[in-house]
């Protein structure tokens, strides 16, 4: 069963001469209990469609079913299956942690005792802090307490916007093992990000960028679908060797991934022509090697087609 279809939404945002089409055309459809990632940088139109499915913000065109109503039409039964969880903070600072929950317990007629067992796992850990208030909690503590407080009316989709944007990498890691968890207890969830090594923890992800979707499939298979050579090239010296890369004839494209330059070459490239190269360019300490691509590699190389860019 789908839980979320999306037919073909168009968004524009019009401020005074300017205008900007935040999506041209976006249709995606996400399974009942499937966690599925919205991938894409700042100003791909993540918040745009996030805020439309949850009934915040009314699309120019094309339509949009939530748990089988219609995002329109029947915005207040999807108001009540719902837990949205926006980019920023947005619970009550002054309010303690429990206080907090309560709040969000009483506006959907529940209390927290009701709904303990979904939220438990999650509670225990903020447990402790619970007579603190929101606004003197560490980042990742607020990221459990907002989760807690988007869960506590029971929803059965669950839309969370870039929920690990600026926070430290193991409150991010321990973020998604929650989210996996919920995924167990059956809830289907879309959750968008800018990080592409998130993209591993999702069942499927949709890259977006610009308002359009580059690709939607389970990561893997995006990854299959990068057909050109990879490797991962080091040297003495990071810049100077990135541009020497991009005046190379068989590199079709070089960019700074970690500690290495990631380099996309032409199928037929010659291994030793490109070693001598950079050897006659006076790179020490030079390491090449190959590599398989991931998630960000792939999304690179949409994003050139897409900007129909030197990748074909
Ligand atoms: N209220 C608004 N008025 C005018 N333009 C807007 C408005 N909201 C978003 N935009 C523009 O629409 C585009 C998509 O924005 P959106 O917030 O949906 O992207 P995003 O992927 O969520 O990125 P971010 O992480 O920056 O929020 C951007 O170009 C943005 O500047």
């Amino acid at each position: 069963m789908k839980t979320i279809v999306v037919n073909n939404l168009v968004k524009t945002y019009t401020t005074g001469k300017q205008t900007v089409q935040a999506l041209k055309g976006i249709s995606l459809e996400v399974d009942s209990g499937e966690l599925f990632g919205l991938i894409g940088p700042d100003g791909a139109g993540k918040t745009t469609l996030i805020r439309i499915l949850v009934t915040l913000l009314l699309a120019d065109s094309g339509s949009a079913q939530v748990d089988g109503h219609e995002v329109v039409q029947d915005y207040k039964i999807i108001r009540q299956r719902v837990g949205y969880m926006p980019g920023t903070f947005s619970l009550y600072q002054d309010l303690t942690v429990q206080e907090n929950l309560n709040f969000f317990a009483t506006v959907f007629n529940t209390s927290i005792e009701e709904n303990y067992d979904l939220v438990k796992d999650i509670y225990v850990q903020i447990e402790p802090f619970k007579n603190r208030r929101a606004g003197k909690l560490s980042g990742g503590m607020k990221q459990k307490l907002a989760l807690c407080c988007t869960l506590i009316h029971k929803p059965t989709v669950l839309f969370l916007d870039e929920p690990t944007t600026g926070v430290d990498a193991v409150s991010r890691k321990a973020f998604w093992d929650m989210l996996a968890n919920l995924k167990k207890q059956g809830i289907t969830t879309l959750v968008s990000t800018p990080y592409m090594d998130e993209a591993a923890m999702c069942d499927r992800v949709a890259l977006i960028q610009e308002g359009t979707i580059l690709a939607i499939d389970r990561p893997a298979v995006i990854n299959q679908q990068f057909h050109k050579p990879l490797l991962a090239i080091a040297s003495t010296a990071m810049f100077r060797l990135l541009n020497d890369l991009k005046n190379y004839t068989e590199v079709i494209a070089a960019y700074p991934f970690g500690e290495y330059q990631h380099v996309v070459m032409q199928p037929d490239y010659h291994p030793e022509q490109l070693e001598k190269y950079l050897q006659g360019k006076n790179h020490l300490d030079l390491e090449i090697k190959i590599v398989s691509p991931n998630i960000e590699d792939s999304f690179i190389q949409l994003m050139s087609k897409n900007q129909n860019q030197i990748l074909s």
